[in-house]
C-alpha cells in the first residue's frame, strides 16, 4: 500500500506520525512509505533516517498527498489539510470531532475515510491509542499549571510543595482515568494536597488501593465541584465521555469562589473542554485571564514534548497501521471488533454516535459498512 507521512502543521506541533523504526516495519512488508521533507525533523529524526528505514523522502506535498491511499498523521486535519483529502485516502489520526462541526462536516464532504486514534477501544474498556498521549498531557498538566501558578504569569505566586511551615498546595484533578492518574501522581510527586474526583466508583476504588490514602478520593457531584473550585489552587480537568463532548463541570459564576490567581488547566479542551469558560490555546500563547483565573487550554499538549511523544504513539499506533495496510481499511476494520470504533466518518456519513449527536446529524452503524 502507499503509505504517506506528512509533516503536521498545527501550531507548535511537533509530533510526526511514524518513527523510523515504524517505517522500516512498514518497508519490510512491501509498503511503499513517502514522508514529506523534515517532518520528523521536530521529533529529532532526520530525513536520512526514514531512508535508512526505506522510506522514499518526499519535498512536494501536493504529490504526497495525491499519490496516497493511506495518510497517517497526529493531529486534526487543518483546512488546507482537509481540501487535500479524497475518496481514495483512507486517514488515521486524532480527529476530536464532537468539538469540530466544520471538521466534521469537511471531512464528511471530502468522501475520504477517517479514523480516529480516540475512539479505538480495548478488551479492558480502554483507549490504547488515546493512552500514550493522555500520559503525557497529565504529567504535563502539573509543569504547565505550577508554571502558571508563578506570579509573572498571573498565578497567586504559590509554590505546590510549600516550604516547613506553609501549607502545601491543594490541587484537584476531575476525571480520574489515564490523564487524571498521571497529573495526580505528578502532583503527588511535586508534595501537592491532590484529591481526584470521579463519576466512577469503580475508578476511585482502583485509584485508593494504588495510592493508599495519599491521593484523596471524592466522588464527583455538584457540591464536590463546588468544594474544589473555592479550595484548589490549581484545578486540573481531564474528564472523557468517549468520543462526545467533555461536559461543562465549573461554571463561570464558580470563577467568583475561586481563589485570585489559581489556575485552571483544561486538558479535555480537544473534546471542547470541562470548564465553561475555557477556549482553545497553542503553545504560542498558552493562558489567559478571566476573572482573575488562569486558563491554561492547550489541545496539543504532547507537541511540545515531541520526542517522548512521538516514539509513544508510534509504539501504539504501529499493529493497527500494520493492519491497516496490510489488509485494507475495510478488511482491517471488519477483523477487530476493537479497531471498528475507530472509523468515524466514511464516503460522506458519520459512523460514530455521539459525533453524529453532538451536530443533530445521522449516523451509519460502522459494522454495516465494513459488510
Ligand atoms: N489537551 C491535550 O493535549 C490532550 C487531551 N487529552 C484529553 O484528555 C481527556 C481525558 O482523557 P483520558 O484520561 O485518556 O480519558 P479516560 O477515559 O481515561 O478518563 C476519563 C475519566 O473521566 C471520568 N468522568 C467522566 N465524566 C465525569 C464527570 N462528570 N466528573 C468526573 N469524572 C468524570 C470517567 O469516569 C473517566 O475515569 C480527553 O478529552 C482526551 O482527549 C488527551 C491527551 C492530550
Ligand atoms: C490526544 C491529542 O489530541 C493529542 O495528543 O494532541
Ligand atoms: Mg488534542
Amino acid at each position: 500500500m502507499r503509505v504517506a507521512v506528512p509533516k503536521e502543521i498545527k501550531n507548535h506541533e511537533y509530533r510526526v506520525a511514524l518513527t523510523p523504526t515504524g517505517a522500516r516495519e512498514l518497508a519490510a512488508r512491501g509498503h511503499d512509505v513517502s514522508v514529506q521533507a523534515s517532518a520528523g525533523e521536530g521529533a529529532g529524526f532526520s530525513d536520512a533516517d526514514y531512508e535508512a528505514a526505506g522510506a522514499r523522502i518526499e519535498a512536494d506535498v501536493e504529490a504526497l498527498w495525491q499519490g496516497a491511499e493511506l495518510v497517517l498523521k497526529v493531529k486534526e486535519p487543518q483546512p488546507g489539510e482537509v481540501a487535500r483529502l479524497t475518496p481514495q485516502h483512507t486517514l488515521f489520526t486524532y480527529l476530536h470531532l464532537a468539538a469540530e462541526e466544520t471538521l466534521t462536516r469537511g471531512l464528511m464532504k471530502s468522501g475520504a475515510t477517517c479514523i480516529a486514534y480516540e475512539t479505538l477501544t480495548d478488551a479492558r474498556g480502554g483507549l490504547p491509542l488515546l493512552a500514550p498521549m493522555s500520559t503525557v498531557a497529565g504529567r504535563m498538566a502539573v509543569q504547565a499549571g505550577a508554571h502558571s501558578l508563578e506570579k509573572a504569569q498571573g498565578g497567586a505566586g504559590v509554590l505546590l510543595p510549600g516550604v516547613p511551615g506553609v501549607a502545601p498546595a491543594n490541587v484537584t484533578v476531575i476525571g480520574g482515568g489515564v490523564v487524571g492518574e498521571n497529573a495526580a501522581r505528578m502532583a503527588l510527586g511535586l508534595g501537592a494536597d491532590v484529591t481526584i474526583l470521579d463519576k466512577s466508583l469503580e475508578r476511585l476504588e482502583v485509584l485508593d488501593d494504588r495510592y493508599q490514602g495519599r491521593i484523596k478520593t471524592v466522588y464527583s457531584t455538584a457540591d464536590a465541584l463546588d468544594s474544589a473550585a473555592r479550595e484548589s489552587d490549581m484545578v486540573i480537568g481531564a474528564v472523557l465521555i468517549p468520543g462526545a463532548a467533555a461536559p461543562k463541570l465549573i461554571t463561570r459564576e464558580m470563577l467568583g469562589h475561586m481563589k485570585p490567581g489559581s489556575v485552571l488547566v483544561d486538558v479535555a479542551i480537544d473534546q471542547g473542554g470541562c470548564f465553561e469558560t475555557s477556549k482553545p490555546t497553542t503553545h504560542a500563547e498558552p493562558t489567559y485571564i478571566v476573572d482573575g483565573i488562569v486558563h491554561y487550554c492547550v489541545a496539543n499538549m504532547p507537541g511540545a514534548v515531541a520526542r517522548t511523544s512521538t516514539q509513544g504513539l508510534t509504539n501504539a499506533t504501529l499493529p493497527f497501521v500494520l493492519a491497516l495496510a496490510d489488509k485494507g481499511w475495510k478488511q482491517a476494520l471488519s477483523d477487530d471488533a476493537h479497531f471498528l470504533p475507530g472509523l468515524n466518518v466514511h464516503a460522506g456519513q458519520v459512523t460514530y454516535q455521539a459525533v453524529a449527536d453532538a451536530f443533530g446529524l445521522d449516523s451509519v452503524d460502522p459494522a454495516s459498512v465494513v459488510r
